[in-house]
């Protein structure tokens, strides 16, 4: 067992550096302990019996572990003393039997508790995802996607880690300390008291080593963590870097951020590497004492030699149990810690679900009304300011505008992705808060200039604007986009692979498929927001031919960059500062020479139409 001590640096190091996703390498400490561990242990009730087997398990093999000194001890006194080679001989293989027990029941413990403990984080990570999957938009708004990955990621770790290892530890360790105290007394009363001086050596030792190395492993988190934004910006930002010659100068801010690192990371780990050799002198130290002591003890007659050495040994098994109490106490803190920042996500109200009249929107003839549509993102900045619209069905609505005027609020308020703080959004004269989600965004048809692709084939990427369409309507509605062509010039065609975001496709290309989505999803109203980079001119011919198509036929919202399509606009709103300020044909804005007007002749006059 004291060759456990061995793994001291290992172990704390491990402990440290999963402080949380909150601030790694901290040792952080739940706001309220009660109810985050009732919450996590409530993950585990299922699985109670499971749990008892495992107590079951820890007290046999703590009992097992207390029974070999015992017979070594035995051992020496009875039979190496009376050189009975017979009885030697039978304890001995009794001591490898309880070495054995102690070893196998340690694996079956540590198996089941970390195979439960894999299937109640499963639930967890689930319950986790899907909440997310309910939470509004506004809830990412404020929550960014590294902040909440952490959480399902590292957070979710951190209680594996005290979870699966450190409960059966702690239970090893009380139960190992309590058996080994009880023993002790039992067999010698005073032996037992000088071995109990070490707890307080241990622990104080312990904690001050602990307290210097994590700080040091604190630094170390902080630096690497600059490091690492210092990578990651250097890599994504690789075409400005190479752009601007800066190569060199970025050479030299990673060589700062590096060096720093390993400093830190040098004081860090001699803290952490010290305490092993440092904890074995302590260790020494006891078994000198104990057999000095005993020693006197037994020339005086008190103590027969075999129970020195039982001593010895189980001297040797309870410095362990006592630094690792200290230990996991700050891994569980930390565990408590990252599980109260999974629930508080749990906790976050789920968006608005459906009014529970919320009726199902059924043959969309496309007649959108905004009436005196008031909202903001931020309480007390308006960036909708009491605004009326009206699309009549078939109709095309360009919406056009500075930047920053709120021409996306006005989509992300139709497709509900946030409700109006005041007014009404109807659809065929219906309150959109009174329809059904669902029946709502599979109304709405929305291509936007970032299109999001996912690490899939080209065919599950379409199949996404309608989940039950076949392999040959995904195909029939590349067609329609025009998006055909380029897909069977890909190296598998509709089985190419794409990477994440799409980034082995161009621009054009990714709205190529996200126009096929929006065929093959065939909604009542579109939403289109229109690239404002430029394609290459044959793409850009493809592109415009589908949204014609596309158009055709239904009321469409465009936030218009090309001339063109404000030109065979139905509508043109001109919206400004959250309000639309002018509205007409194209014709009719530029006679009034007004806001508009002004806008033409910067933007968009010598634009081939
Ligand atoms: N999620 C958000 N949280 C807080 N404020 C936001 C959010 N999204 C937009 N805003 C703010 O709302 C205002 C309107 O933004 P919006 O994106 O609607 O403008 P836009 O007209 O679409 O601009 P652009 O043409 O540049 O895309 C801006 O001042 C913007 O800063």
């Amino acid at each position: 067992m004291a060759e456990n001590i061995s793994n001291a640096p290992a172990n704390l190091t491990h402990t440290m550096r999963r402080g949380g996703a909150g601030n790694p390498g901290r040792i952080e400490k739940p706001k309220d302990i009660r109810s985050a561990s009732a919450r996590l242990a409530a993950y585990l009730k299922p699985f109670a019996k499971t749990l008892l087997v495992v107590f079951l398990l820890v007290l046999g093999y703590t009992l097992s572990g207390l029974a070999a000194p015992y017979l070594m001890g035995r051992a020496i006194d009875n039979y190496i003393a009376n050189k009975d080679v017979q009885g030697l001989l039978r304890t001995v293989i009794l001591m490898a039997a309880a070495y054995l027990t102690t070893n196998l029941l340690q694996l079956a413990s540590n198996w089941i508790m970390s195979t439960t403990t894999q299937k109640a984080l499963k639930r967890l990570r689930t319950d986790l995802f899907s909440h997310l999957q309910k939470l509004s938009l506004s809830y990412y708004d404020h929550n960014p996607p590294g902040e909440l990955m952490s959480r399902l990621t590292n957070d979710i770790d951190v209680i594996n880690q005290a979870v699966s290892m450190n409960i059966t530890s702690l239970m090893a360790s009380v139960l190992s300390l309590v058996g080994i105290l009880v023993a002790m007394f039992a067999l010698d009363f005073w032996l037992a008291l000088a071995s109990l001086l070490v707890v307080p050596l241990t622990l104080w030792f312990t904690t001050f080593i602990a307290k210097y190395s994590r700080r040091g492993f604190r630094e170390l988190q902080a630096e690497l963590g600059d490091l690492n934004g210092n990578i990651e910006e250097t890599i994504s930002g690789q075409r400005v870097i190479k752009a601007f010659r800066r190569n060199e100068s970025a050479l030299d801010t990673f060589r700062e951020a590096n060096d720093a690192v390993y400093k830190t990371g040098k004081t860090a780990h001699t803290y952490a590497f010290l305490l092993m050799p440092l904890t074995t002198q302590i260790g020494n130290l006891f078994v000198i004492t104990l057999a000095g002591l005993g020693g006197w003890l037994a020339i005086k007659g008190l103590v027969t030699v075999g129970l020195i050495a039982t001593f010895i040994s189980y001297g040797r098994q309870f410095i362990q149990p006592v630094r690792q109490l200290s230990e996991l106490y700050n891994s569980i803190q930390s565990a408590l810690a990252g599980a109260e920042r999974v629930f508080e996500i749990l906790d976050t109200q789920p968006e608005v679900e459906d009014a529970p009249n919320a009726v199902p929107l059924k043959d969309v003839k496309g007649d959108v009304r905004f009436e005196e549509v008031n909202f903001s993102y931020v309480e007390g900045v308006p960036v909708i300011k009491n605004m009326s619209l009206h699309a009549r069905a078939g109709q095309t609505i360009a919406l056009v505008g500075p930047t920053g005027a709120g021409k996306t609020t006005i989509i992300n308020l139709l497709s509900r992705f946030y409700d109006v703080e005041s007014g009404s959004i109807r659809i065929d004269g219906t309150d959109i808060r009174d329809i059904k989600k669902e029946n709502l965004r599979r109304s709405l048809g929305i291509v936007l200039q970032d299109t999001f692709l996912f690490s899939d084939t080209v065919l599950e990427n379409i199949r996404y604007g309608r989940l039950a369409a076949s392999d040959e309507e995904c195909v029939q509605a590349a067609k329609v986009a025009d998006a055909d062509y380029f897909i069977r010039q890909l190296p598998q065609g509709y089985h190419t692979l794409l990477s994440e975001r799409g980034s082995n496709l161009s621009q054009g290309q990714r709205q190529l498929l996200a126009i096929s989505r929006a065929v093959l999803a065939d909604p009542g109203i579109l939403i289109l927001d229109e690239a404002t980079s430029s394609v290459d001119t044959r793409t850009e011919a493809h592109i415009q031919k589908a949204l014609l198509l596309l158009m055709e036929g239904r009321t469409s919202f465009v936030i218009a960059h090309r001339l063109s399509t404000i030109r065979d606009a139905d509508n043109v709103l001109v919206i400004r500062q959250g309000e639309i300020i002018e509205q007409g044909s194209h014709q009719e804005l530029v006679n009034q020479k007004g806001f508009y007007f002004n806008l033409y002749t910067s933007q968009f006059k010598g634009q081939i139409i």
